[in-house]
């Protein structure tokens, strides 16, 4: 699906933590219209590089654009994030937080949220309270993905939930997403997910070492991307 559009450019980025160096002198570029596998160990880096894209982390070194724009307020009104842990109030009900997303994002297609909901079997009145781990991260991942953000920044997506509703959400995210869109999704849980990758970034303490599309690497080496991660990152 990729168009020949850049998206994503990044030049030179470091960023430290006191001494702890968590990103050195990352170069990425990635177009539009992919989704990407950000792909690394523990305390890689991977989170620090998602925190950046999405202006969470402001105090770095390099240069960061996306759709040719410095970090800024123009960025985050096309950046739709995922975090990795639940962001909504146990209070709310479903359709509270469908109302602060369509408050918080022009670009929030109310009833894409309701055909996903409906699809991962939510409904609007139910209490976040009640949800269960997975339940949550469905929900979740229903409004991150009905936004028309160009740059969708998944992290860990499937984490919490069981087998069977893995692969109804990375059908979800397959289907769902538009040419002009990319999806970048960080994860440990690589054969699983795998299949949806057009291409992979493997970072290595705070280093990219490997970005690949996905077919010349399993036609080059023969290997699945969990095969190739399992060697890299092997102790
Ligand atoms: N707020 C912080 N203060 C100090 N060090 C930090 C902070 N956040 C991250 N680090 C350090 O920066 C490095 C990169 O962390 P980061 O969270 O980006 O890794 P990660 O690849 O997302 O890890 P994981 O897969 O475990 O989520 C690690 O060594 C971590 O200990």
């Amino acid at each position: 699906m990729e168009n020949n559009e850049m998206l994503l450019e990044i030049t030179g980025l470091s960023k430290a933590y006191g001494k702890k160096i968590a990103l050195h002198n990352v170069n990425l570029n990635i177009h539009s219209g992919q989704i990407v596998g950000l792909l690394g160990p523990n305390g890689s880096g991977k989170t620090t590089l998602i925190k950046v894209l999405n202006g969470l982390l402001k105090d770095y070194d390099g240069d960061v654009k996306i759709n040719g724009n410095p970090i800024g307020p123009k960025t985050k009104s096309i950046v739709s994030y995922l975090p990795d842990e639940p962001y909504f109030a146990d209070w709310m009900h479903a359709k509270d937080a469908l109302s602060l997303f369509c408050d918080l994002y022009e670009d929030f297609d109310y009833s894409r949220a309701l055909e996903l909901m409906k699809r991962f079997q939510l409904t609007e009145d139910m209490k976040i309270k009640s949800m269960s781990k997975g339940m949550k991260e469905k929900f979740q991942l229903a409004l991150v993905m009905s936004r028309k953000a160009r740059l969708i920044v998944l992290d860990e997506p499937i984490g919490g939930v069981d087998p069977a509703a893995r692969e109804v959400i990375l059908d979800t995210i397959l289907s769902n997403y538009r040419e002009d869109q990319t999806i970048l999704i960080a994860t440990h849980l690589i054969a699983d997910i795998e299949r949806i990758f057009d291409s992979v970034v493997f970072i290595k303490e705070g280093n990219v070492v490997l970005d690949k599309d996905v077919e010349a690497i399993r036609q080059e080496s023969g290997k699945s991307i969990d095969e190739l991660f399992r060697e890299e990152f092997r102790c």
